[in-house]
């Protein structure tokens, strides 16, 4: 049939508009299925989740009630009391079982979920691990003590989901180099900690696990992203954590929860093994890093991890090792603060712990500096704000690909995935009314080209 004689039998079709309102019908009816089938297999695969998640926390408990049934008289809550400098010593003395340290902590971690919907599994090699140490003779510097990961950093035999369900079934089959190193040094990974979908937000929930909520008040997130680390350290279940941090996601929830965090220097500690949504972005360098009750618990936990087997196993990280001597020593030292940046404004109580450190660091000799950080709107919005989304968010818009937004992160979403021009557009708008705001949009078109990325990473390196 030529294409003529095709059109002479469909024409008198066409201009019927009972077969155009059918056939704009089937096509709309079709797209809503198609939707409602995509929608119900994210369902699926994230109730499945939840099952896995649920049989997980099931495991904990039947090993948490049998070993106190074996062994009525551990000291659990003399156990759970001690600081994590003190639980090391017992340890490596021999006065507590590794076994006594682990159990006790699987019991409150299991506790503290109940009440805060922090933990994501369990990571069930750490008995093995456990027995794995009994027979070694060297002690690490973390012989026995239990460490709870950030749902992200991979460990062998778990999934590392970023709070997306597209990594969901995805289970890994090495442990990443932060753990591996953590498990030379006698450490014993227990279980995987919430974080907030993609973990570029400053809040503690996904449509997989749900929210997270603060132990110290329900009412309040953690903060984010490391906050499942947060929540279950400060209510008690776990000792040291390890987060990550590319902007304030260990910072905030160390802060949000009372803890001590720390973001150690960039490339300081090997990030091979753990996944991101915006891998490649290079301006503002994110890090692993300990999240823990005291300061010398960070101290010790870098001490660990700054060690040969880091260096072997990731070249890239600099051997340098954890200084001693500058960390004991009593020299005093010239340190610069401030109370206000010129940019976010602090509360009352941020004001007030900046203050009673800068008095508690003056009686103890050192000098202290007022400084007004420099340049601040051009750091925060065109170093910071443009350079996390110098792609034009794009990486991160693509992450949600067959993926539910979490309601907690619908306006954030919707602001990144707005076409460049309207961003370009409402921020002429906007700025005479809301500045601050304008600029925002302004950052989140990016950077423009390969050529502007590169004089971006210029001007963060040369400020
Ligand atoms: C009209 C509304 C304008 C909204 C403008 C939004 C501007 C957003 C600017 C900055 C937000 C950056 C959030 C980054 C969170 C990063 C948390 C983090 O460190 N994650 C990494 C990790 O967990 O490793």
């Amino acid at each position: 049939m030529t294409q003529e004689q095709l059109w002479q039998v469909l024409d008198p079709l066409w201009a019927d508009p009972r077969v155009l309102s059918a056939l704009f019908c089937g096509s709309a009816a079709t797209i809503v299925l198609l939707k409602w089938l995509g929608h119900r297999q994210i369902q699926q695969k994230m109730e499945e989740a939840r099952r896995t998640r649920d049989l997980a926390l099931e495991r904990m408990e039947k090993a948490a009630r049998r070993f106190k049934q074996e062994n009525p008289g551990t000291q659990t809550a003399h156990i759970l009391s001690l600081t994590m400098v003190e639980l090391a010593e017992k340890l490596k003395e021999g006065s507590l079982s590794p076994e006594s340290v682990l159990y006790s902590y699987i019991g409150k971690a299991l506790e503290v979920n109940q009440e805060v919907n922090c933990v994501i599994d369990f990571v069930h090699g750490c008995e093995d691990q456990l027995q794995k140490l009994k027979k070694q003779k060297e002690k690490g510097l973390l012989y026995g003590i239990p460490v709870s990961i950030k749902d992200h950093i991979d460990c062998k035999g778990h999934v590392s989901t970023g709070g997306l369900v597209k990594f969901l079934g995805q289970v890994k089959e090495e442990d990443s180099v932060i753990v591996q190193v953590l498990k030379s040094q006698g450490a014993i990974p227990f279980v995987k900690t919430n974080i907030p979908q993609t973990m570029i937000n400053y809040d503690c929930s996904n449509l997989i696990f749900g929210q997270t909520l603060n132990p110290l008040n329900h009412q309040k997130t953690p903060g984010g992203s490391s906050g499942g680390e947060g929540a279950l350290i400060a209510g008690g279940g776990s000792l040291l954590g390890i987060g990550s941090d590319v902007a304030g996601s260990i910072r905030l929830p160390s802060s949000f929860c009372g803890l001590c965090g720390l973001k150690p220097t960039g490339f300081r500690i090997s990030k091979l093994g753990v996944i991101s949504p915006i891998a490649g972005m290079s301006s503002v360098i994110g890090m692993l890093g300990p999240i823990a009750r005291d300061v010398d618990s960070l101290a010790l936990c870098m001490k660990a991890l700054l060690c040969e087997e880091m260096f072997r196993l990731d070249p890239t990280v600099p051997p340098i090792p954890f200084d001693e001597e500058v960390y004991t020593s009593s020299k005093p030292l010239r340190i610069g603060y401030y109370e206000e940046d010129g940019y976010f404004q602090p509360s009352p109580s941020m004001k007030r712990a900046v203050q009673q450190t800068r008095k508690l660091l003056q009686e103890a000799g050192h000098t202290i500096v007022p400084f007004a950080p420099p340049k601040i709107d051009y750091m925060v919005d065109e170093l910071f704000t443009r350079g996390i989304f110098s792609d034009g968010a794009a990486h991160l818009v693509d992450s949600f690909k067959g993926d539910i937004v979490d309601p907690n992160l619908k306006s954030q979403f919707n602001t990144y995935r707005l076409p460049a021009l309207l961003k370009r557009i409402l921020a002429i708008i906007l700025k005479p009314i809301y500045p601050r705001i304008a600029r925002d949009l302004s950052a989140l078109c990016g950077v423009g080209s390969a050529k502007n990325l590169w004089d971006q990473h210029v001007a963060v390196a040369v400020g």
